[in-house]
């Protein structure tokens, strides 16, 4: 299909997620070039990706991965020679492809370290790892596109089921560890895995007024410029009608 090439994935564009960020700090910089992003714009693996490359003022290429069209082109022979399972994201950096979100996460948390995203303390990097694998293990896989495709009916009010289950564990866990975002006053892991999770429960029409913490530390991060910058509606192939500048 000619994602190598450039062919038949169309959006290949540098694109600067953490231009807005750079700007309020008031520099340019470029930390890392030949980094390329298959991505799509809604996708929350993806998402959460993008907000990690966007805090850390990396600077990548945009390639789109369209998840719908054409019986989706994550499962072309091409994109499976990067991402055997024809999941988005897949991250080439430093001569490998890296696939799976959380795993990228802490490959960018190595390689650039600043700003962190996991708290010192070891009790702490347990506590946030947990929370994300809250959305990533038991949440999003559970309603995502490949698992609602085998539904018919039922499968809003399955994915809801899901959501709300596990956001009330996440509210829970919140309880104990929130201050500003999900870990106390740092933006970690478990804030970049949480925004794109919300997104999706408004999508399901998950009565969101059952989560007061979860609520207010979102509404705290989608005012920060790098998840502003990451944010669906700002992607290079967000469809117009969904676009905001
Ligand atoms: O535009 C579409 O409807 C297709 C795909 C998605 O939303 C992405 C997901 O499958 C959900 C997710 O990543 O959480």
């Amino acid at each position: 299909m000619g994602i190598l090439a450039g062919g038949n994935i169309k959006t290949s564009l540098v694109f600067r997620a953490a231009t807005a960020s750079r700007i309020m700090r008031g520099h340019i910089s470029d930390r890392a070039t030949d980094i390329v992003l298959y991505s799509y714009f809604r996708s929350s693996a993806s998402w959460r990706v993008r907000i990690a490359l966007a805090l850390k003022d990396i600077k990548y290429e945009y390639k789109a991965v369209h998840l719908v069209k054409d019986g989706g082109e994550q499962n072309s022979e091409e994109y499976k020679k990067l991402n055997p399972m024809g999941f988005v994201p897949s991250l080439e950096i430093d001569g490998h492809v890296l696939t799976q979100s959380l795993p990228i996460l802490e490959y960018l948390e190595e390689k650039f370290p600043q700003p962190s995203l996991l708290p010192k303390d070891s009790i702490g990097k347990a506590q946030v790892r947990a929370l994300a694998e809250i959305v990533n293990s038991a949440i999003q896989p559970l309603q995502n596109l490949n698992v609602l495709q085998k539904f018919g009916e039922g499968k809003e009010e399955w994915a809801r089921f899901f959501i709300e289950r596990g956001l009330k564990g996440f509210e829970k866990m919140l309880e104990a560890t929130a201050g500003t975002y999900c870990y106390g006053d740092q933006v970690t892991m478990a804030d970049l895995c949480l925004v794109p999770q919300i997104y999706n429960a408004n999508r399901f029409k998950v009565d969101m007024s059952q989560f007061p913490i979860v609520n207010r530390v979102h509404d705290k991060l989608v005012q920060l410029p790098a998840f502003v910058a990451a944010d669906p509606s700002r992607q290079p192939d967000t469809p117009e009608d969904m676009r905001k500048n």
